[in-house]
């Protein structure tokens, strides 16, 4: 009997070799900071990448890019993203990375949304349908990274049911900070995963102490480890503690058209230490989608 056309994986994703999904119990602890580094280093890894930026209460995503103006167009295939790295001759080695977001629909970042529930699930299920990803002159995404909203709510029941057929689907890195680590809410967050059939590729522990300004010396200022002891007691991978920079918020802030995160990342103290976390996650070897 043939798959009723509802029960098909999403068509958008059929370019897409890898699909990661960034969560966190609660807002503000970093999520999207950690996505978008994230993308930064599979793109100096060489991997063509594609982030969609679900977090409709707050799409942060088109800011941390430096792409607030940019706009997405629709064409016969599906919402088209919007292209952030090209490959380029100065660097070879990199990938690419295209962005779509609610933010370019919605606009003016004061625009904040607020739909009801049945509003919200019918937009990330035709987000995860409609957007067409496609690497440079056609080449597969490599990774698509899913930035959700913070908590286990109905949009996260939503992208859990739309991804079930898109399977295999990698699964998702848990971001928390120091002062979360204690609470219930990372516990949910995982809950949520075994319940779903998401793997956790490990857990991210965001804002672990402050990289001066001055001295680049890293300061504890609050408790740190608790990622890792949290890793530990619930028998998941650690993937690596990112400390608060300044400089990094700054490199954000400062972006032009010429002066790209992309290149700004070069000198930031957070490079190498996401760089480590990523290749922990890629030397799980996930198998990918085709
Ligand atoms: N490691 C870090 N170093 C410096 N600044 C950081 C770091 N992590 C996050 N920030 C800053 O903290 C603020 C909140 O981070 P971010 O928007 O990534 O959090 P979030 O969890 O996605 O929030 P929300 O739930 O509102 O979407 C941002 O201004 C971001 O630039
Ligand atoms: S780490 Fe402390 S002592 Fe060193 S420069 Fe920074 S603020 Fe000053």
């Amino acid at each position: 009997m043939s798959t009723p056309p509802e029960e098909k994986s999403p068509d958008s994703l059929r370019n897409v070799k890898h699909v990661v999904l960034i969560l966190s119990g609660k807002g503000g602890v970093g999520k999207s900071s950690v996505t978008t580094q994230t993308a930064l280093s599979l793109i100096n890894k060489g991997f063509n990448v594609g982030v969609l930026d679900i977090d409709l209460t707050g799409p942060s995503l088109p800011r941390m890019f430096g792409a607030e103006n940019k706009q997405v167009h629709q064409s016969t295939r599906g919402w088209v993203p919007v292209n952030i790295v090209i490959p380029d001759v100065k660097h070879p080695e990199r990938g690419s990375l295209s962005l779509m977001s609610l933010g370019f629909l919605v606009g003016d970042r004061g625009n904040s949304v607020v739909w009801r529930g049945p509003k919200k699930t019918a937009m990330i299920k035709q987000f995860l349908k409609d957007v067409y990803w496609s690497g440079p002159n056609g080449a597969p995404i490599d990774y698509l990274l899913i930035d959700t909203p913070p908590g286990t709510s109905d949009e996260h029941i939503a992208i859990a049911e739309e991804l079930r057929f898109a399977q295999p689907i990698d699964g998702a890195i848990i971001v928390t900070t120091p002062q979360q680590v204690a609470t219930a809410d990372v516990r949910k967050e995982i809950n949520f995963c075994k319940k779903v059939n998401f793997k956790v590729l490990g857990i991210v522990e965001n804002m672990s102490g402050f990289i001066c300004p001055h001295c680049a010396e890293c300061t504890n200022i609050f408790l740190s480890g608790g990622g890792l002891a949290l890793s530990q007691s619930l028998d998941l991978k650690f993937l690596g503690n990112i400390p608060i920079d300044p400089k990094f918020v700054e490199m954000v802030e400062s972006q032009t058209d010429k002066n790209r995160l992309i290149d700004l990342y070069d000198d930031c103290e957070l490079k190498p230490l996401m760089s480590g976390i990523i290749d922990k996650v890629l030397e799980q070897n996930c198998p990918a989608r085709f």
